[in-house]
């Protein structure tokens, strides 16, 4: 019997990476459904994804790549290891930065800066040119940056938060600066994870996220993978190695590809990466965040995989 398909976004307790007034809550907020599910903040993207796999969570808000920096190495890390999970949904969130203090100070008094590696990263030429001397140490994340200046009481170790501007407002903070980001056009992307299931019906403008291990490493090893792809005429949208932790030079790679994994030639491909991989973690097909459909190549068409199945049967049959 068909199993009906599980819904996108379930309803519940959803976790994400805080604490609020993260860009991730944001990311939360931007979903139909944030105002009806409980909405928990998590110190790191490890707990928030820890807490769908016990069960205490019914789905996790998590960030995964930015324009400018690139992917959230803890994301993948997670995603390709331990219980597995499932990709539902992604989304994204153009990001733009505030230097946040307590009231009442002023940009010469800032020597400490706290922030996420990944806003450092984006704000990096704007520090530079307006605070050459202060030292920008590593929060959890951007609003933990400024949550720690919160309290008028405790002595943080930084006197500014480079965060979202929505947590001036969570925190009661003032804006040194905004728009200090290098690109104004930065954005970060996002994805709803829960534990596994069916995926959702295709909707033609899909993704599907895989994480493929090599059996061994040989000369050609990463071309005959992409060859399982190209030669279904299935376009990758996103391809990185990340250390699979078990030895120097050992890595899996990190895959998006246009499609859904109930379109023949992105199935078939599946298929063929299982023959030749160690092995193949299947993180998702959800609706991409653009609405973009996926490249279609000539002969690569359901109906053309379809028709070539039905012929290859008549050969065997003999008629
Ligand atoms: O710290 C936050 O506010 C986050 O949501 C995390 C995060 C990230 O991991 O990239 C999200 C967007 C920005 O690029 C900076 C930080």
């Amino acid at each position: 019997m068909t199993q009906p398909p599980e819904p996108r976004t379930p309803a519940g307790r959803w976790s994400y990476f805080g604490p609020a007034g993260t860009f991730t809550e944001q990311a939360l907020r931007t979903l139909p459904e944030a105002a009806s599910v409980e909405a928990v903040p998590c110190t790191t993207v490890t707990v928030a994804l820890d807490e769908v796999r016990a069960g205490e969570s019914d789905a996790a808000v998590v960030p995964i790549e930015n324009s400018v920096e690139g992917s959230v190495p803890v994301t993948l890390d997670e995603l390709a290891t331990g219980e597995p999970l499932m990709i539902r949904r992604e989304m994204t969130v153009p990001v733009a930065f505030s230097l946040l203090t307590r009231p009442g100070h002023r940009l010469e008094d800032v020597r400490v800066v706290g922030t996420h590696p990944h806003a450092e990263a984006q704000t990096r030429g704007w520090v530079a040119r307006h605070l050459p001397g202060a030292t920008v140490v590593h929060a959890t994340s951007t609003a933990a940056a400024a949550a720690a200046l919160a309290d008028p009481d405790a002595t943080p170790l930084w006197d500014a938060a480079i965060s979202a501007p929505l947590a001036a407002e969570r925190y009661g903070l003032e804006a040194l600066a905004t728009g200090i980001g290098d690109n104004a056009e930065a954005v970060t992307r996002f994805v709803l994870v829960t534990r596994p299931g069916r995926p959702s019906p295709p909707t033609g403008r899909d993704k599907t996220s895989l994480v493929l291990f090599m059996r061994e490493n040989h000369p050609g090893a990463l071309l005959e993978i992409l060859d399982q792809l190209a030669t279904r005429g299935v376009d990758l949208t996103r391809i990185e190695s990340r250390p699979t932790g078990h030895a120097l030079g050992d890595y899996c790679f990190s895959v998006d590809a246009e499609g859904h994994i109930e379109d023949r030639r992105l199935g078939e491909a599946l298929m063929g990466l299982r023959r030749i991989c160690a092995d193949v973690r299947f993180l998702g097909s959800y609706e991409r965040h653009d609405g973009k459909a996926a490249t279609i190549r000539p002969g690569t068409t359901d109906e053309e995989f379809n028709r070539a199945t039905a012929w290859l049967a008549r050969l065997r049959d003999g008629a």
